[in-house]
């Protein structure tokens, strides 16, 4: 059974379409890279996907144990975001604020979970400093933590390693590689990085010319035959 499915998705704003007529099956241990141009609505799905942007047609459908509030969620980083004025550890905390519900403090395996979530990441060092005073790097580190305190199963990427040197990419991609892999957690990552995202991933969305969908071994067959059409031409 799929963890989330889009069945003729249609989204858009105030009377434009933006995504026509979508199918999707993402499940257990898929790794998703959604490619696609500025501006071609990859975002717009990704919240859709979470709830977060009204559907103009068709459906999404979460199965498999999975709700909304499981998903973990990375979002792109706006500057007010990145001169956040709270600690490490209160950011990371706040992956867990979902559950809260009416209960004023955060419970002992909430909080044990954090500290697990911030050594995975190789970030408990960091615990007390400003989140505002660290390099990008450490910044995405945080909140991949963050977004892993809201799930053990699903993660929700936009462009995690926009403005990351190549190194530090490479890093980050390694620790998702790792959260897939050993834990089976489900990834559907936006990228413009499409070498470096595409390592890791199982299957390819390209929203716009060209569009796909599919294994991304298929993916890459197609570019293959698209490219050789190039060279016969
Ligand atoms: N709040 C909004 N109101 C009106 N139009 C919007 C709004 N947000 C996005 N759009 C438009 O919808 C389209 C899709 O935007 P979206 O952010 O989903 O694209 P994207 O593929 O994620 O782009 P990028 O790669 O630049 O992040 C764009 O043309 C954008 O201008």
């Amino acid at each position: 059974m799929a963890q989330i499915s889009c069945n003729g998705l249609s989204l858009g704003y105030e009377g434009t379409l933006v995504i026509e007529g979508l199918d999707l099956q993402i499940s257990q241990g898929d790794y998703l890279c959604i490619l696609g141009e500025n501006g071609a609505g990859k975002s717009t799905l990704m919240k859709a996907m979470l709830g977060l942007h009204p559907r103009t047609s068709g459906t999404v459908t979460l199965g498999d144990g999975v709700r909304a509030k499981d998903i973990g969620y990375l979002t792109q980083q706006s500057d007010i975001q990145r001169d956040f004025p709270a600690s490490v550890a209160e950011i990371v905390r706040s992956g867990c604020q979902s559950r809260l519900g009416w209960r004023p403090f955060y419970n002992r395996q909430e909080l044990a979970q954090v500290a697990t979530a911030m050594e995975r990441m190789g970030i408990a060092h960091l615990a007390k400093r400003c989140y505002r005073q660290l390099s990008g790097g450490q910044q995405q580190r945080v909140l991949l933590a963050r977004a892993l305190c809201a799930t053990q199963k699903v993660l929700f990427l936009d462009e995690p390693v926009t403005g990351l040197d190549p190194e530090v990419s490479r890093e980050f991609y390694q620790l998702l590689s790792t959260l897939h892999r050993q834990e089976g957690v489900t990834i559907v990552m936006i990228s413009h990085d499409v070498e470096g995202a595409l390592n890791g991933a199982t299957h390819v969305l390209s929203i716009g010319q060209p569009s796909f969908y599919g294994t991304k071994a298929d993916y890459l067959k197609t570019l293959a035959a698209d490219k050789g059409g190039e060279t016969d031409g």
